[in-house]
């Protein structure tokens, strides 16, 4: 660099949830530690998934949904480097756009959170009928199964929210369950009263993990990011994104097929709604 250059600031950009500026800042503080010299800027927007808090997740068409302003931004040179929640991010990312490090992983698995002023424990201490609060299928899918006298409920909004709906003396719920990682970040760690394990449940490929998206020529930054990298989270992450590109390919493979031979084709497993139950 030329002495008459001004230094660069690395500007890190994630969602304005509490929870993602939180994040944001460790990979911020990771990052000076490591290189006392450089200077790191963050800035916070608010994305497409913070603006529609009232639909089901799962209607809302894709996780890009979190990630597709502030890659714009990233591509621009608005901002420099994105933090993620990496169980947030697609398989597939934009062109130009790669995972440039991985921080060390806190705990994946998830917690049961459940209602100030009752007293249960753990999933089988609830009794038949209780709500449990969750918006995602990949829970709500395998604990049907295992508790078929729960209700399981959709509940939507950042970690705070949904924790004064579940407090609301109004409130359905008797619990919620919830990525414990989030939940250690907010300082709501107290408040969990038991860890779901596998086989039990499975917790989301790359959970607990957080990514550092960077533009792919941007060669100051890759190096930055290489340094605060866990590899063993990067390798473990790597790995669950690999089978889970799999299995997206299995479900479009189905979609496809059921979009062109419909409920008629003897491969066809019909759900209510239409739905291909191969997914
Ligand atoms: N689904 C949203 C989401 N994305 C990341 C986290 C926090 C946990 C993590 O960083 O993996 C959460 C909350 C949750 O699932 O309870």
């Amino acid at each position: 660099m030329a002495a008459s250059e001004t230094p660069r600031t690395i500007t890190l950009a994630s969602r304005a949830s509490q929870l993602a500026q939180i994040q944001t800042n460790i990979v911020r503080d990771a990052l000076a530690k490591a290189f006392p010299s450089k200077t790191f800027a963050t800035s916070f927007m608010t994305t497409a998934g913070d603006h529609n808090q009232s639909q089901a997740l799962y209607l809302l068409g894709g996780k890009s949904l979190w990630t597709k302003e502030l890659e714009v931004a990233l591509k621009e040179g608005v901002v420099d480097m994105l933090v993620h929640s990496y169980k947030d991010v697609p398989t597939t990312l934009p062109e130009g756009c790669e995972i440039g490090g991985v921080l060390e992983r806190e705990d994946p698995v998830d917690s049961l959170v459940v209602k100030k002023g009752l007293e249960f424990k753990t999933l089988e201490d609830l009794p038949d009928g209780s709500v449990v609060g969750t918006s995602s299928v990949r829970r709500v899918a395998q604990l049907r199964r295992l508790f078929p006298k729960l209700v399981f409920l959709d509940v939507r909004g950042n970690l705070n929210t949904r924790m004064a709906k579940l407090d609301a003396p109004d409130s359905p719920y008797a619990a919620l369950i919830l990525a414990k990682a989030g939940l250690v970040r907010l300082g709501w760690g107290s408040r969990m009263t038991a860890d779901l394990h596998p086989p039990t449940l499975y917790h989301a490929v790359s959970q607990g993990a957080l990514a550092i998206e960077i533009r792919s020529d941007d060669t100051e930054a890759r190096e930055l990011c290489r340094s605060v990298t866990h590899w063993q989270t990067e390798w473990q992450c790597a790995a669950e994104r690999a089978c889970l590109r799999v299995l997206e390919d299995i479900e479009d493979h189905w979609v496809r097929h059921v979009a062109e031979c419909g409920a008629a084709c003897p491969a066809y497993v019909g759900r209510k709604g239409g739905e291909c139950a191969g997914c």
